[in-house]
Protein backbone atom coordinates (compact mmCIF):
# COMPACT_ATOMS: atom_id res chain seq x y z
CA UNK A 1 0.00 0.00 0.00
CA UNK A 2 1.40 3.46 -0.93
CA UNK A 3 2.38 6.01 1.62
CA UNK A 4 -0.43 8.54 1.44
CA UNK A 5 1.02 12.25 0.83
CA UNK A 6 -1.93 14.50 2.65
CA UNK A 7 -2.05 17.85 1.01
CA UNK A 8 -4.09 19.23 3.82
CA UNK A 9 -1.66 18.42 6.58
CA UNK A 10 1.49 19.74 4.41
CA UNK A 11 -0.67 22.85 3.06
CA UNK A 12 -0.75 23.26 7.25
CA UNK A 13 2.79 22.79 7.59
CA UNK A 14 3.75 25.58 5.03
CA UNK A 15 0.74 28.06 6.44
CA UNK A 16 2.78 27.21 9.58
CA UNK A 17 5.82 28.76 8.21
CA UNK A 18 4.18 31.78 6.38
CA UNK A 19 2.56 32.72 9.56
CA UNK A 20 6.10 33.45 11.25
CA UNK A 21 7.39 35.17 8.42
CA UNK A 22 4.48 37.45 7.73
CA UNK A 23 4.91 38.17 11.16
CA UNK A 24 8.23 39.22 10.99
CA UNK A 25 7.68 41.45 7.66
CA UNK A 26 5.09 43.36 9.69
CA UNK A 27 7.57 44.19 12.04
CA UNK A 28 9.48 45.62 9.02
CA UNK A 29 6.18 47.30 8.36
CA UNK A 30 5.87 45.16 4.94
CA UNK A 31 1.87 44.24 5.02
CA UNK A 32 1.59 41.69 1.48
CA UNK A 33 -1.42 42.28 -0.65
CA UNK A 34 -3.06 40.15 -2.77
CA UNK A 35 -5.41 41.06 -5.98
CA UNK A 36 -7.67 38.29 -7.64
CA UNK A 37 -9.64 39.63 -10.77
CA UNK A 38 -12.42 37.32 -11.32
CA UNK A 39 -14.34 37.89 -14.45
CA UNK A 40 -17.91 36.27 -14.93
CA UNK A 41 -20.03 33.79 -12.77
CA UNK A 42 -18.21 30.59 -13.16
CA UNK A 43 -19.33 28.72 -10.31
CA UNK A 44 -16.03 26.60 -9.74
CA UNK A 45 -14.09 29.55 -10.24
CA UNK A 46 -15.67 31.81 -7.71
CA UNK A 47 -15.12 28.67 -5.24
CA UNK A 48 -11.53 28.78 -5.82
CA UNK A 49 -11.77 32.18 -4.94
CA UNK A 50 -13.47 31.76 -2.10
CA UNK A 51 -10.80 29.49 -0.52
CA UNK A 52 -7.81 32.05 -1.55
CA UNK A 53 -9.66 34.66 0.47
CA UNK A 54 -10.40 32.39 3.36
CA UNK A 55 -6.27 30.97 3.66
CA UNK A 56 -4.87 35.05 3.21
CA UNK A 57 -7.59 36.41 5.60
CA UNK A 58 -6.43 32.89 7.94
CA UNK A 59 -2.76 34.18 7.80
CA UNK A 60 -2.86 37.90 7.82
CA UNK A 61 -2.60 38.71 4.23
CA UNK A 62 -4.34 41.85 2.64
CA UNK A 63 -6.38 40.46 -0.41
CA UNK A 64 -8.98 42.19 -2.40
CA UNK A 65 -11.42 40.50 -4.83
CA UNK A 66 -12.24 42.55 -7.85
CA UNK A 67 -15.29 40.95 -9.47
CA UNK A 68 -16.03 42.56 -13.40
CA UNK A 69 -18.63 40.84 -15.64
CA UNK A 70 -18.87 38.33 -17.81
CA UNK A 71 -18.96 40.86 -20.82
CA UNK A 72 -16.40 43.08 -19.54
CA UNK A 73 -14.90 44.33 -22.81
CA UNK A 74 -11.12 43.34 -22.71
CA UNK A 75 -9.87 46.93 -22.67
CA UNK A 76 -11.71 47.29 -19.51
CA UNK A 77 -9.82 44.24 -17.78
CA UNK A 78 -6.63 45.57 -19.02
CA UNK A 79 -7.53 48.81 -17.55
CA UNK A 80 -8.35 46.96 -14.37
CA UNK A 81 -4.71 44.98 -14.45
CA UNK A 82 -2.90 48.11 -14.84
CA UNK A 83 -4.83 49.94 -11.76
CA UNK A 84 -3.08 47.32 -10.00
CA UNK A 85 0.14 47.14 -11.45
CA UNK A 86 0.20 50.88 -10.74
CA UNK A 87 -0.82 50.63 -6.98
CA UNK A 88 2.15 50.16 -4.72
CA UNK A 89 0.19 48.99 -2.09
CA UNK A 90 -0.36 45.75 -4.35
CA UNK A 91 2.15 42.96 -4.55
CA UNK A 92 0.62 40.48 -6.22
CA UNK A 93 -2.17 40.05 -9.37
CA UNK A 94 -3.80 37.01 -10.28
CA UNK A 95 -6.25 36.67 -12.98
CA UNK A 96 -8.71 33.94 -12.54
CA UNK A 97 -8.44 31.55 -15.32
CA UNK A 98 -10.51 30.45 -17.72
CA UNK A 99 -11.37 33.63 -19.07
CA UNK A 100 -14.59 34.17 -21.21
CA UNK A 101 -13.76 32.98 -24.87
CA UNK A 102 -14.08 36.57 -26.30
CA UNK A 103 -10.77 37.52 -24.13
CA UNK A 104 -7.57 36.70 -25.84
CA UNK A 105 -6.10 35.55 -22.42
CA UNK A 106 -2.43 35.61 -23.49
CA UNK A 107 -2.60 39.55 -23.99
CA UNK A 108 -3.94 39.50 -20.73
CA UNK A 109 -1.64 37.68 -18.77
CA UNK A 110 0.91 39.73 -20.89
CA UNK A 111 -0.79 42.93 -19.03
CA UNK A 112 0.11 41.81 -15.26
CA UNK A 113 3.55 43.80 -13.90
CA UNK A 114 6.00 40.78 -14.26
CA UNK A 115 7.32 41.62 -10.59
CA UNK A 116 3.77 41.36 -9.15
CA UNK A 117 3.02 38.26 -11.19
CA UNK A 118 1.99 35.82 -8.53
CA UNK A 119 1.11 33.22 -10.76
CA UNK A 120 4.21 32.94 -12.93
CA UNK A 121 2.19 33.39 -16.34
CA UNK A 122 4.07 35.99 -17.82
CA UNK A 123 6.41 35.36 -20.31
CA UNK A 124 9.32 37.35 -18.19
CA UNK A 125 8.41 34.99 -15.48
CA UNK A 126 8.64 31.63 -17.78
CA UNK A 127 11.64 33.23 -19.62
CA UNK A 128 13.12 33.00 -16.34
CA UNK A 129 12.58 29.58 -15.48
CA UNK A 130 13.65 28.34 -18.79
CA UNK A 131 16.62 29.05 -17.59
CA UNK A 132 16.15 27.77 -14.28
CA UNK A 133 15.40 30.69 -11.82
CA UNK A 134 11.81 32.25 -11.84
CA UNK A 135 10.89 34.69 -9.66
CA UNK A 136 7.67 32.42 -8.48
CA UNK A 137 7.22 29.21 -9.85
CA UNK A 138 3.81 28.69 -10.86
CA UNK A 139 1.17 27.70 -7.73
CA UNK A 140 0.72 24.02 -8.27
CA UNK A 141 3.68 23.46 -9.71
CA UNK A 142 5.54 25.05 -6.61
CA UNK A 143 3.04 22.90 -4.47
CA UNK A 144 3.64 19.55 -5.93
CA UNK A 145 7.98 20.58 -5.32
CA UNK A 146 7.21 21.33 -1.65
CA UNK A 147 4.98 18.18 -1.03
CA UNK A 148 7.73 15.77 -3.24
CA UNK A 149 10.28 17.85 -0.26
CA UNK A 150 8.37 17.60 2.43
CA UNK A 151 7.91 13.60 1.86
CA UNK A 152 11.64 13.48 1.47
CA UNK A 153 10.77 12.03 -2.13
CA UNK A 154 14.33 11.99 -4.19
CA UNK A 155 14.24 14.22 -7.49
CA UNK A 156 17.97 14.79 -9.12
CA UNK A 157 18.27 11.62 -11.30
CA UNK A 158 14.53 10.50 -11.17
CA UNK A 159 12.63 9.46 -14.31
CA UNK A 160 9.74 12.17 -13.99
CA UNK A 161 7.12 11.76 -16.68
CA UNK A 162 4.66 14.70 -16.62
CA UNK A 163 1.09 14.09 -18.37
CA UNK A 164 -0.36 17.24 -19.85
CA UNK A 165 1.52 20.55 -20.94
CA UNK A 166 -0.60 23.22 -20.20
CA UNK A 167 1.07 26.83 -18.98
CA UNK A 168 -0.74 26.35 -15.81
CA UNK A 169 0.69 23.27 -15.04
CA UNK A 170 2.01 20.48 -17.08
CA UNK A 171 4.57 22.95 -18.63
CA UNK A 172 6.08 24.96 -15.97
CA UNK A 173 6.11 20.91 -13.74
CA UNK A 174 8.49 19.01 -16.32
CA UNK A 175 10.69 22.55 -16.38
CA UNK A 176 10.87 22.57 -12.58
CA UNK A 177 11.44 18.81 -12.10
CA UNK A 178 14.06 19.14 -14.97
CA UNK A 179 15.75 22.14 -13.11
CA UNK A 180 16.35 19.88 -9.76
CA UNK A 181 17.81 17.31 -12.31
CA UNK A 182 15.21 14.81 -12.94
CA UNK A 183 15.45 13.15 -16.66
CA UNK A 184 11.67 14.40 -17.79
CA UNK A 185 9.50 12.93 -19.96
CA UNK A 186 6.47 15.60 -21.36
CA UNK A 187 2.97 13.77 -22.53
CA UNK A 188 0.24 14.93 -24.27
CA UNK A 189 -2.58 14.15 -26.19
CA UNK A 190 -0.41 13.25 -29.09
CA UNK A 191 1.76 10.78 -27.28
CA UNK A 192 1.68 7.08 -28.47
CA UNK A 193 1.18 4.81 -26.07
CA UNK A 194 1.29 6.85 -23.06
CA UNK A 195 1.62 3.74 -20.53
CA UNK A 196 4.85 3.00 -21.99
CA UNK A 197 6.47 5.93 -20.83
CA UNK A 198 4.55 6.36 -17.68
CA UNK A 199 4.95 2.79 -16.44
CA UNK A 200 8.93 4.29 -16.41
CA UNK A 201 8.29 6.55 -14.20
CA UNK A 202 9.78 7.23 -10.28
CA UNK A 203 7.75 10.68 -10.28
CA UNK A 204 4.65 10.42 -12.09
CA UNK A 205 2.55 14.10 -12.19
CA UNK A 206 -0.76 13.70 -14.13
CA UNK A 207 -2.11 17.40 -15.24
CA UNK A 208 -4.93 15.80 -17.83
CA UNK A 209 -7.90 16.57 -16.75
CA UNK A 210 -9.28 13.15 -17.24
CA UNK A 211 -11.06 10.99 -14.78
CA UNK A 212 -9.32 7.09 -14.49
CA UNK A 213 -6.39 8.02 -17.11
CA UNK A 214 -4.17 6.32 -14.59
CA UNK A 215 -4.41 2.91 -13.53
CA UNK A 216 -2.46 0.34 -11.81
CA UNK A 217 -1.15 -1.26 -14.81
CA UNK A 218 0.08 2.22 -16.14
CA UNK A 219 2.28 2.58 -12.85
CA UNK A 220 5.54 1.52 -11.76
CA UNK A 221 5.39 -0.32 -8.56
CA UNK A 222 6.59 1.94 -5.58
CA UNK A 223 6.40 5.38 -8.03
CA UNK A 224 5.91 8.55 -6.37
CA UNK A 225 2.23 9.39 -8.16
CA UNK A 226 1.08 13.37 -7.99
CA UNK A 227 -2.80 13.74 -9.19
CA UNK A 228 -2.98 17.16 -10.14
CA UNK A 229 -6.66 16.19 -11.87
CA UNK A 230 -9.75 17.74 -10.82
CA UNK A 231 -12.97 15.98 -12.34
CA UNK A 232 -16.43 16.16 -11.13
CA UNK A 233 -18.00 12.51 -11.88
CA UNK A 234 -21.35 11.88 -10.33
CA UNK A 235 -21.11 14.50 -7.79
CA UNK A 236 -17.57 13.72 -6.65
CA UNK A 237 -14.39 15.20 -7.20
CA UNK A 238 -11.89 12.43 -8.80
CA UNK A 239 -8.54 13.33 -9.96
CA UNK A 240 -6.72 11.75 -13.05
CA UNK A 241 -5.40 8.71 -11.39
CA UNK A 242 -7.75 5.79 -10.24
CA UNK A 243 -7.15 6.06 -6.76
CA UNK A 244 -8.37 2.84 -5.34
CA UNK A 245 -5.84 0.74 -8.01
CA UNK A 246 -2.92 2.68 -8.11
CA UNK A 247 -2.92 2.82 -4.40
CA UNK A 248 -2.16 -0.72 -4.00
CA UNK A 249 1.10 -0.16 -6.32
CA UNK A 250 2.65 2.84 -6.06
CA UNK A 251 5.17 4.16 -3.36
CA UNK A 252 3.40 6.95 -2.56
CA UNK A 253 0.33 9.32 -3.86
CA UNK A 254 -1.18 12.04 -3.67
CA UNK A 255 -5.49 11.87 -2.69
CA UNK A 256 -8.27 13.83 -4.69
CA UNK A 257 -9.26 16.66 -3.03
CA UNK A 258 -6.92 16.87 -0.13
CA UNK A 259 -3.59 16.66 -2.11
CA UNK A 260 -2.22 19.04 -4.37
CA UNK A 261 -5.41 21.24 -4.40
CA UNK A 262 -4.63 22.76 -0.55
CA UNK A 263 -1.04 23.27 -1.64
CA UNK A 264 -1.80 25.31 -4.40
CA UNK A 265 -3.77 27.77 -2.18
CA UNK A 266 -0.96 27.49 -0.11
CA UNK A 267 1.81 28.61 -2.32
CA UNK A 268 -0.15 31.65 -3.98
CA UNK A 269 0.09 32.89 -0.07
CA UNK A 270 4.18 32.07 -0.09
CA UNK A 271 4.58 33.42 -3.37
CA UNK A 272 2.30 36.89 -2.73
CA UNK A 273 4.78 36.80 0.29
CA UNK A 274 7.91 36.49 -1.38
CA UNK A 275 6.81 39.11 -4.19
CA UNK A 276 6.17 41.32 -1.06
CA UNK A 277 9.75 40.65 0.14
CA UNK A 278 11.74 41.03 -3.06
CA UNK A 279 9.47 44.83 -4.67
CA UNK A 280 9.86 46.05 -0.80
CA UNK A 281 12.83 44.74 0.77
CA UNK A 282 15.19 44.18 -2.51
CA UNK A 283 17.47 46.69 -4.10
CA UNK A 284 16.41 46.88 -8.34
CA UNK A 285 19.87 45.55 -8.81
CA UNK A 286 19.44 42.47 -6.90
CA UNK A 287 16.53 41.16 -8.28
N1 LIG B 1 -5.09 20.66 -7.99
C1 LIG B 1 -4.83 21.86 -8.47
O1 LIG B 1 -4.34 22.71 -7.77
C2 LIG B 1 -5.11 22.16 -9.89
C3 LIG B 1 -5.78 21.25 -10.64
N2 LIG B 1 -6.01 21.46 -11.97
C4 LIG B 1 -6.65 20.37 -12.70
O2 LIG B 1 -5.65 19.68 -13.43
C5 LIG B 1 -6.15 19.22 -14.67
C6 LIG B 1 -5.33 19.82 -15.80
O3 LIG B 1 -5.47 21.22 -15.79
P1 LIG B 1 -4.86 22.13 -16.96
O4 LIG B 1 -3.44 21.82 -17.14
O5 LIG B 1 -5.29 23.50 -16.66
O6 LIG B 1 -5.73 21.54 -18.20
P2 LIG B 1 -5.59 21.75 -19.77
O7 LIG B 1 -6.84 21.20 -20.34
O8 LIG B 1 -5.16 23.13 -20.06
O9 LIG B 1 -4.37 20.80 -20.18
C7 LIG B 1 -4.48 19.40 -20.16
C8 LIG B 1 -3.21 18.80 -20.69
O10 LIG B 1 -3.32 17.38 -20.60
C9 LIG B 1 -3.11 16.80 -21.87
N3 LIG B 1 -4.02 15.66 -22.00
C10 LIG B 1 -5.38 15.65 -21.95
N4 LIG B 1 -5.86 14.41 -22.13
C11 LIG B 1 -4.79 13.61 -22.32
C12 LIG B 1 -4.65 12.22 -22.57
N5 LIG B 1 -5.71 11.42 -22.67
N6 LIG B 1 -3.41 11.73 -22.71
C13 LIG B 1 -2.34 12.53 -22.60
N7 LIG B 1 -2.40 13.86 -22.36
C14 LIG B 1 -3.62 14.39 -22.22
C15 LIG B 1 -3.40 17.87 -22.89
O11 LIG B 1 -2.67 17.60 -24.07
P3 LIG B 1 -2.61 18.59 -25.35
O12 LIG B 1 -1.70 19.69 -24.95
O13 LIG B 1 -2.08 17.75 -26.44
O14 LIG B 1 -4.03 19.05 -25.55
C16 LIG B 1 -2.94 19.12 -22.15
O15 LIG B 1 -1.56 19.35 -22.34
C17 LIG B 1 -7.61 19.62 -14.67
O16 LIG B 1 -8.37 18.54 -14.17
C18 LIG B 1 -7.65 20.80 -13.72
O17 LIG B 1 -8.93 20.96 -13.13
C19 LIG B 1 -5.53 22.59 -12.60
C20 LIG B 1 -4.87 23.54 -11.88
C21 LIG B 1 -4.61 23.42 -10.46
N1 LIG C 1 -4.82 32.29 -12.48
C1 LIG C 1 -5.10 31.07 -12.04
N2 LIG C 1 -4.26 30.46 -11.17
C2 LIG C 1 -4.54 29.21 -10.69
O1 LIG C 1 -3.74 28.64 -9.91
C3 LIG C 1 -5.76 28.56 -11.10
C4 LIG C 1 -6.58 29.26 -11.99
N3 LIG C 1 -6.24 30.48 -12.44
N4 LIG C 1 -7.72 28.67 -12.44
C5 LIG C 1 -8.16 27.37 -11.98
C6 LIG C 1 -7.01 26.50 -11.51
C7 LIG C 1 -7.47 25.43 -10.57
N5 LIG C 1 -6.88 25.74 -9.29
C8 LIG C 1 -7.16 25.07 -8.11
C9 LIG C 1 -6.93 25.63 -6.87
C10 LIG C 1 -7.31 25.00 -5.71
C11 LIG C 1 -7.90 23.76 -5.73
C12 LIG C 1 -8.33 23.11 -4.46
O2 LIG C 1 -8.24 23.68 -3.40
N6 LIG C 1 -8.85 21.85 -4.49
C13 LIG C 1 -9.36 21.14 -3.36
C14 LIG C 1 -10.82 20.83 -3.47
C15 LIG C 1 -11.67 21.96 -3.93
C16 LIG C 1 -13.16 21.64 -3.92
O3 LIG C 1 -13.64 21.01 -2.99
O4 LIG C 1 -13.83 22.08 -4.90
C17 LIG C 1 -8.66 19.80 -3.23
O5 LIG C 1 -8.14 19.33 -4.27
O6 LIG C 1 -8.64 19.27 -2.15
C18 LIG C 1 -8.11 23.18 -6.96
C19 LIG C 1 -7.73 23.82 -8.13
C20 LIG C 1 -6.12 26.86 -9.41
N7 LIG C 1 -6.13 27.31 -10.66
Amino acid sequence: MARILDGKVIAAAVKQDLAMEIAQLREKEVQPKLVVVLVGDDAASASYVRSKERMARELGLEAEVIKLSADVSESELMRQIELQNADDSVDAVLVQLPLPEHIDTDWVLMGVDPTKDVDGFHPQNIGRYAIGSPLVWPCTTAGILEILERANAPVAGQTAVVVGRSRIVGWPTAQLLLAHNATVVQCHRQTRNLAEFTRQADILVVAAGQAGLIRADDVKAGAVVIDVGINRVDGHLVGDVDFDSVVQKAGAITPVPGGVGPLTVAMLMKNTVRLARIRRLTKEDER
